[in-house]
């Protein structure tokens, strides 16, 4: 078999695996360029000759490459991710076997960042709730409910990152107060650093979450936290519902102890608990980078990682644990 033209490195058929669904159109590149095999779903499945011949697996966030995976792949070279989180990959044993992991950094930030805009406005004007108002016809007999501004409010952004501090930049042109909470304060930004995510929620009108999932932060966001943001204030969520204790969101809301929550990712995606599909909660299918130009410029840098790693170049975005290599 012969390599595409971008790519030097031989390569034997098998080589490339596919774990989970990807975008239509870079399945169809691996398997035009790669003749990619499709990990099963169900690693009793896996044939452990086939198991051997992957040097390589690209994924997504939504399935990575986690430990029993990685386990039963020996030669495993690369985990390519589409995404810039890499939380279901493991990571741990990844760097203690030597093998390279890529993501998606800076590609998605706008786009997520907007998302996070949108999802702050809807939770304090309410603009879906008011569409579905007029579209039930519901407008003839009478007004709906006045709102919040959101103009001039404080936003405390959890996670200072790419994604944070686009949503902080785009936050500030509404004449907001901006506040962030990070292990480690930010240089060279003009909002103010606050220790701890409790603090951070009872100085805030809205807690925006924009740190990665995975188990450092799991829960960081817990009734605790929630509670400081109080009875008028909102949280929205682009990063993971992991990082949300959920069950405690859900009792808060129906306790009216917090006003509104944003939310674009979940704990058990697909799955959304009933109970949190409310009229003051605003939901969306995970779909904070999901657009046509954001996607194509996702697939065009995973790629660019797996073409690097099989022409034996330097990786364009390896995630930062790979500096311990
Ligand atoms: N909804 C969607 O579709 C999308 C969601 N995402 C999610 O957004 C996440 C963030 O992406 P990105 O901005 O590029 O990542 P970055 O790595 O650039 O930023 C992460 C930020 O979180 C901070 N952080 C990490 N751990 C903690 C902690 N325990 N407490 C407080 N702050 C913490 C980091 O600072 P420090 O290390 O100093 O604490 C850093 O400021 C992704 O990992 C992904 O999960 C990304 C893309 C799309
Ligand atoms: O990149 C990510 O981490 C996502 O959640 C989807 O873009």
């Amino acid at each position: 078999m012969t390599n595409s033209p971008e790519t030097s490195a031989p390569f034997a058929p098998g080589s490339v695996a596919q774990a989970g669904p990807l975008l239509d159109s870079l399945e169809r590149t691996l398997q035009d360029e790669y003749s990619v095999v499709r990990l099963p779903d169900d690693l009793a499945a896996l044939d452990p000759t086939d198991a051997a011949k992957v040097r390589a697996v690209v994924t997504s966030g939504r399935n990575g490459v986690p430990s029993e995976l990685m386990a039963a792949l020996p030669n495993l070279e690369i985990v390519t991710n589409f995404g810039v989180g890499y939380d279901t990959t493991d990571v741990a044993q990844a760097v203690a076997r030597g093998i390279r992991v890529t993501h998606t950094p800076d590609v998605l930030t706008d786009c997520v960042a907007d998302t996070a805009l949108g999802l702050m406005l809807d939770v304090f004007r309410r603009f879906g709730a008011s569409e579905r108002f007029l579209r039930d016809g519901a407008w003839e007999s009478g007004g709906f409910p006045l709102t919040r501004r959101f103009s001039g409010s404080t936003v405390g952004v959890l996670g200072l990152g790419r994604i944070g501090q686009a949503i902080a930049r785009r936050a500030a042109a509404f004449d907001t107060s901006i506040l962030y909470t990070t292990r480690r304060p930010v240089e060279g930004v003009p909002w103010e650093h606050v220790a701890s995510a409790v603090d951070l929620a009872r100085r805030s009108d809205v807690l925006v979450i924009a740190v990665p999932g995975g188990a450092a932060t799991e829960n960081l966001v817990d009734a605790e936290v929630i509670d400081a943001l109080g009875p008028d204030g909102f949280l929205v969520n682009i990063a993971r519902g992991s990082v949300v204790d959920e069950d405690a969101l859900i009792a808060a809301l129906e306790d009216g102890r917090i006003a509104g929550a944003g939310l674009d990712v979940f704990a058990h995606e697909p799955h959304v608990p009933a109970r949190l599909i409310r009229d003051d909660v605003t939901l969306l299918p995970h779909v904070g980078s999901g657009t046509h130009e954001t996607r194509l410029d996702m697939r065009d840098l995973t790629l660019a990682n797996l073409r690097a790693h099989l022409d034996g170049q330097p990786l364009p975005t390896p995630v930062p644990e790979m500096s311990a290599l």
